[in-house]
């Protein structure tokens, strides 16, 4: 007799693994820049202010002003391919099916803009995929990165009669894995620099602090990953927290400040990393890559280098098919 999995009636489970990252715009324009912002700012999981209050300052002031400075930031660091994160996004997913296409389905999305986590969903369902893992790639959760991605997939869910098996990636910001990805990775854009750094700065995006007192753990997860790391590289990491927006409190020390303060205290030579983005985009190229290195040498720095993020390099993608293949066992 037929063992049931070898029967031609009855479908095969098939694997589905959705990498999930932010969003950008379509374009460097301040017309694109300004839908994007619209959704991405909308989200109650970013803006913790009661839309009453927040939406006719969203839309009264911020998209009246932002999307043209933004537009022009973009466009610094804009690439034939497109948006960074965009094009680094697509490269992982394609590096991730190669790796696992005996095996799984392997899709991106974007929580804003395109392709979109309810359109990647409906499709993985269409192509028979069963069974399905949905990938945040944000090492550090917050609600306002992870959570809000998980939001979607699962209002999405609710809108299909037969739902897939789900299985989510748990933040892997302590992950040794992760760790020792981050050391060969930094250590190894150490070593092709033409100066030894006085200091080496590992910048996170910021939050409002409010969010840490809520209970969000991801300046915990951040300062874990500094800890974790700097133990296994043996050396001193100076933490900071970049990119803050509005008028909150937002997680100190900020890393303008920072760098500023270090090129004072006579700390000329810095590298400085962002390990909480899974690929380069506007804040890591634009934020710290160009305006952290003005502000250094304005404060009389000397010496300064921006160490990428792990993007699709084979070490960045050895320790994504490792967490990936750790959550589909069982499944394949
Ligand atoms: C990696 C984790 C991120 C957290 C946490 C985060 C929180 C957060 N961000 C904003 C506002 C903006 N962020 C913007 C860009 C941006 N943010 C992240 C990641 C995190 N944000 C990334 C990867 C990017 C780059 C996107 C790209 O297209 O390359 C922007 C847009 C750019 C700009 O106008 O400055 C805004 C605005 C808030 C309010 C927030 C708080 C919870
Ligand atoms: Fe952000
Ligand atoms: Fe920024």
């Amino acid at each position: 007799m037929d063992k049931p999995a070898d029967h031609p009636d009855i479908p095969q489970p098939k694997v589905g693994i959705l990498v999930v990252n932010l969003g950008t715009p379509d374009a460097p324009t301040t017309q694109a820049v300004k839908r994007y912002l619209k959704q991405f700012l909308s989200d109650r999981r970013v803006v913790e202010i009661p839309p009453l209050i927040w939406q006719p300052i969203l839309r009264g002031i911020i998209l009246n002003t932002r999307p043209q400075k933004s537009a022009k930031a973009y466009a610094k660091v804009w690439t034939g391919d497109g948006s960074p994160l965009a094009s680094f996004t697509i490269a992982q997913s394609k590096s991730l099916g190669r790796r696992m296409q005996a095996v799984a389905d392997v899709r991106h999305a974007m929580r804003y803009g395109n392709p979109s986590v309810p359109d990647q969903l409906a499709a993985m369902k269409a192509a028979g995929c069963n069974k399905i893992l949905i990938a945040p790639l944000y090492p550090q959760y917050s609600g306002a990165t992870t959570g809000t991605v998980l939001d979607e997939a699962y209002a999405a869910l609710t809108r299909m009669r037969w739902h897939p098996a789900i299985r989510t990636l748990p933040p892997y910001h302590d992950d040794p894995a992760y760790i020792t990805a981050l050391k060969m990775s930094v250590e190894a854009s150490l070593a092709q620099l033409d100066f030894t750094p006085d200091a080496l700065v590992i910048s996170f995006h910021g939050m409002p602090e409010r969010t840490l007192h809520l209970g969000d753990p991801y300046h915990c997860h951040c300062q874990k990953t500094a800890r974790l790391l700097s133990e296994a590289m043996g050396r001193e990491l100076v933490v900071s927290f970049q990119s803050r927006f509005g008028r909150a409190k937002w997680l100190e020390p900020a890393t303008d400040a920072t760098l500023m303060q270090l090129a004072r205290d006579g700390r000329k030579k810095v590298a400085i990393f962002a390990p909480g983005f899974s690929v380069d985009c506007l804040e890591t190229l634009e934020e710290l890559a160009i305006q952290g290195h003005e502000q250094f040498e304005e404060a009389g720095g000397t010496h300064f280098a921006y160490l990428p993020c792990l993007n699709d390099s084979d070490i960045g993608m050895d320790m994504l098919e490792t967490l990936i293949r750790r959550e589909v066992s069982g499944w394949v």
